[in-house]
């Protein structure tokens, strides 16, 4: 979709922005570039726009060297995110949003209309956000308008410049979050570019990793966590990439230990019989459909708990601690913290999978660090890194 072909860009002080970069990113692919300051992210991005010009190489876009192609109506096949939003002060929200479609010659009905759409796909409300001016919103809000506009005209390409950058850490993995969920939906074709590594591995099908002017890896998150191409990769990513790692490992059902499970319509001293006779001191409650009801202990049933009679479902407690099946490690070690809990039920829609102990998450890493670990000697022969980096 977009091929970059040995692309050299020296400005005119003689500063090497970028160094004979070819890498190629498929149709539908997220691909985050991620890199120090000053190492020719922005660079890179800019050349797709036409907004800079490379000083040799070629950028193919679904095959047609852009350099070939009207810049104005290659920008409209591409929407660019930067940081600082860039969105007129003067004008509403929605007026911002319907920019695109606008200077397209739409009916001003039919680009409003879209824009409605848009703001409401990335969770702005807008019959309340729309008459504002952008400088009645908060720093996210602002992003997501930046996010809305730049699909307005519904480009196949995304360009998107730390468009996250300047929100605090809270808003920003929100964004993230949301961003994610909305290219699900739209399946664009996106160069994200990132001076933030835990953004680059949660958001990124694959990750670019720069160093001056070059990529030294372009790989999978996983890849690039579980085996560094070169020194400066390994240096990049850090001692800490286990910890990283718990993002872009999904629990997965061989991962769960399965604990006791009584049905909510058993009776409670039955229950209470089986936990002892099996020296559990909780079991998870389940309906007759196999879904989660809650969780209850050992000593439900005790004189002391005054709780002798009924059934199991009365008695039993809200399972607070629970994630989807394919929720990162990460979000079920969270969840674990966030509960105080010293376990975390897995769920596959409403149904109970098994739970996630401390010990099964250490498993499920190690898994994924051999995994990886078997790959590499297969990805080093086709691996496109830079020869002597
Ligand atoms: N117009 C320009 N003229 C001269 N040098 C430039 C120009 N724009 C960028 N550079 C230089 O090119 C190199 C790459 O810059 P670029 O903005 O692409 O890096 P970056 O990786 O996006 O950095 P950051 O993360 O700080 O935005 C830097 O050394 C920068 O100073």
């Amino acid at each position: 979709m977009i091929r970059f072909e040995n692309v050299t860009k020296r400005y005119a002080d003689g500063t090497t922005a970028v160094d004979g970069l070819s890498f190629e990113v498929c149709r539908g692919e997220l691909v985050t570039l991620v890199g120090p300051s000053g190492c020719g992210k922005t660079t890179t991005m800019k050349m797709v726009n036409r907004l800079t010009e490379p000083t040799s190489g070629r950028i193919l876009l679904d095959g047609e060297d852009i350099a070939t192609l009207d810049p104005v109506r290659l920008r409209r096949r591409i929407g660019y995110v930067i940081q600082q939003v860039g969105l007129f002060p003067h004008k509403t929200v929605l007026d911002n949003t319907a920019t695109v479609p606008h200077l397209l010659g739409w009916q001003r009905a039919r680009a409003r209309k879209r824009a409605a759409e848009l703001l409401e796909l990335v969770g702005l409300d807008p019959s309340v956000h729309g008459e504002r001016y952008p400088d009645q919103l908060s720093g996210g809000q602002r992003q997501r308008v930046g996010v809305a506009r730049a699909l307005a005209a519904d480009p196949p390409v995304l360009l998107m410049d730390e468009p996250f950058g300047a929100v605090d850490p809270v808003v920003r993995e929100r964004l993230q979050s949301e961003f994610l969920k909305l290219q699900e939906t739209v399946r664009k074709t996106v160069l994200f570019v990132t001076h933030d590594l835990e953004e680059a591995v949660r958001l990124g099908d694959r990750i670019a990793v720069y160093g001056r002017g070059r990529i030294e890896q372009f790989d999978s998150p996983a890849a690039v966590l579980g085996a560094p191409a070169t020194p400066y990769v390994a240096d990049f990513v850090g001692s800490d990439r286990g910890l990283k790692r718990l993002s872009v490992t999904p629990v997965e059902a061989g991962d769960l230990e399965q604990p006791p499970v009584v049905g909510a319509a058993d009776p409670l001293g039955r229950a209470a019989g089986q936990l002892k006779a099996e020296g559990a001191r909780w079991a998870v409650v389940l309906d007759g459909s196999g879904s989660l009801h809650g969780w209850i202990p050992a000593d439900a049933g005790a004189p002391a708990d005054g709780a002798a009679g009924g059934t199991v479902g009365e008695h039993a407690r809200r399972m607070a601690a629970w994630v989807p099946v394919g929720a990162s490690l990460r979000q079920a070690f969270s969840t674990m913290l966030q509960h105080d809990a010293g376990w975390v039920a897995v769920l596959d829609g409403e149904r109970f999978l098994g739970v996630l102990t401390p010990a099964r998450l250490h498993e499920a890493l190690r898994r994924s660090i051999d995994a990886d670990a078997n790959a590499t000697s297969r990805d080093a022969v086709d691996l496109e890194t830079v020869p002597g980096a």
